[in-house]
């Protein structure tokens, strides 16, 4: 649609830059002169991944379906060994060792074989990725028309893979509870890891932890507060795989089991700091308005509350939370990947104060957002 405003200078001229890096004549004349051939080389080799990004995404899922990294934690091999190990053609696992290699993943030895690299290593290493990375099928499925779930209404496999999401009671498979909760559990270590190292914790005397899965979020704060007392608050049919998981910390005396729906039931008094860990960006405007407004109201003046999830980069667009998060979030059809300051806004219209977003280590796994109840 034509911009009907009157440009301001600034605007004008970048407009005008924008219709001459459009011309094909001037990108054929910047790649030879000197002064701008590097500018030109990089911009064409990022457009490049962009352009292949799913491509990149869907070797790694072959690597990790296939279990090439693991078997490299054994020591470096050759295509021939691994392509029999795997039932596949030679000539298709090298292709698969190359691009692993590429991407930086696999390093290429001098004789021909292939270990693994620093990151396929590192990636090893990330609690619950693979699993992740399997569970990818239903997203890109999700994403095959993307201006289709852009338009809305589509039925998508994420919103089908996260029953809860929606506060399910009752009907939904026990197999399919656990699953859910396994991943979000595993998931969550680096979570609770960035969480704890940006909010001080000292001072909180009872940390209830609203939408906390079957408690590894609490398992982390125990171990880090043993003073610390806990609630946790969840879908029944969540909490049942909790006490075993708490019982395995040392933790079951110290954490109370709170089965409740956030939507639909009181949420129980006697903390001084509330917890919403990944919980937020499942769920519509409404729904958020509502929780806070609940938490504001359960809790006493002085009072906390830590929100911690992937968060948006706001004015600042972020290259992993505004892309994947944001389309994420949209395939599971309630969800949205809101920025700080638009969380913040949220809170403060719930009647919060004292708004703290500290600057988030790693915006690919979390981001926070702290808040005071003053009156
Ligand atoms: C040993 C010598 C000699 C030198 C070592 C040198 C050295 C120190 C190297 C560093 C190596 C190292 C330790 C690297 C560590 C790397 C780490 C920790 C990487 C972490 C990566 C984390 C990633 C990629 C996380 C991805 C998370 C994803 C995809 C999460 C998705 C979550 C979803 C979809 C949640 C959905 C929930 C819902 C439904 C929205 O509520
Ligand atoms: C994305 S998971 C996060 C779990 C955990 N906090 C973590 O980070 O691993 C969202 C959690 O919110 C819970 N949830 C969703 N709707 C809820 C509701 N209406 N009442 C209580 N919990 C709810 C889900 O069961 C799930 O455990």
């Amino acid at each position: 649609m034509a911009d009907t405003a009157a440009p301001k200078s600034g605007m004008t001229l970048r407009g005008a830059m924008a219709r001459l890096i459009a011309r094909p004549g001037f990108q054929a004349w910047a790649a030879r002169f000197p002064l701008t051939r590097g500018m030109a080389r990089r911009d064409g080799a990022e457009i490049f991944r962009i352009v292949q990004g799913f491509v990149e995404a869907q070797a790694l899922t072959a690597l990790v379906e296939l279990d090439v990294l693991d078997r490299l934690t054994a020591g470096p091999a050759r295509a021939a060994t691994l392509a029999h190990a795997h039932g596949l053609d030679e000539e298709r696992m090298q292709i698969l060792l190359q691009a692993g290699a590429a991407m930086g993943l696999l390093k290429r030895h001098r004789d021909g074989r292939f270990s693994l690299g620093r990151k396929g290593a590192a990636l090893l290493g990330v609690p619950g990725l693979r699993q992740m990375i399997r569970h990818h099928g239903a997203f890109y499925r999700d994403m095959e028309d993307p201006v289709a779930l852009l338009r809305g209404g589509a039925e998508t496999e994420l919103a089908a893979f996260w029953p809860y999401v929606f506060g399910a009671r009752g009907a939904v498979d026990p197999e399919v509870t656990a699953t859910y909760s396994d991943l979000m559990a595993d998931s969550q270590a680096l979570v609770a890891q960035d969480t704890l190292a940006t909010v001080p914790m000292r001072g909180i005397r009872h940390l209830m932890d609203i939408g906390g899965g079957t408690g590894a979020f609490l398992s982390a704060v125990g171990r880090a507060h043993p003073g610390m007392a806990m609630t946790l608050v969840d879908l029944p049919q969540v909490l049942e795989g909790a006490g075993a998981r708490l019982s395995r910390a040392g933790l079951a005396d110290r954490v109370t089991l709170h089965p409740a729906s956030f939507r639909d039931d009181p949420l129980p008094g006697g903390a001084d700091a509330i917890s919403l860990i990944r919980v937020l960006y499942d769920h519509r405007d409404d729904t958020v308005r509502a929780l806070l407004s609940k938490i504001h109201d359960t809790l006493p003046t002085g009072g906390r509350l830590i929100i911690s999830e992937p968060m948006s980069g706001g004015a600042r667009p972020d290259r992993i939370t505004d892309v994947y998060f944001a389309f994420y979030t949209m395939a599971m059809g309630t969800g949205r990947t809101r920025s700080a300051a638009r969380i913040a806004e949220m809170c403060v219209q719930a009647g919060f104060e004292g708004i703290a977003t500290p600057r988030a280590r790693r915006p690919f796994v979390t981001s926070v957002v702290t808040c005071v109840k003053s009156v």
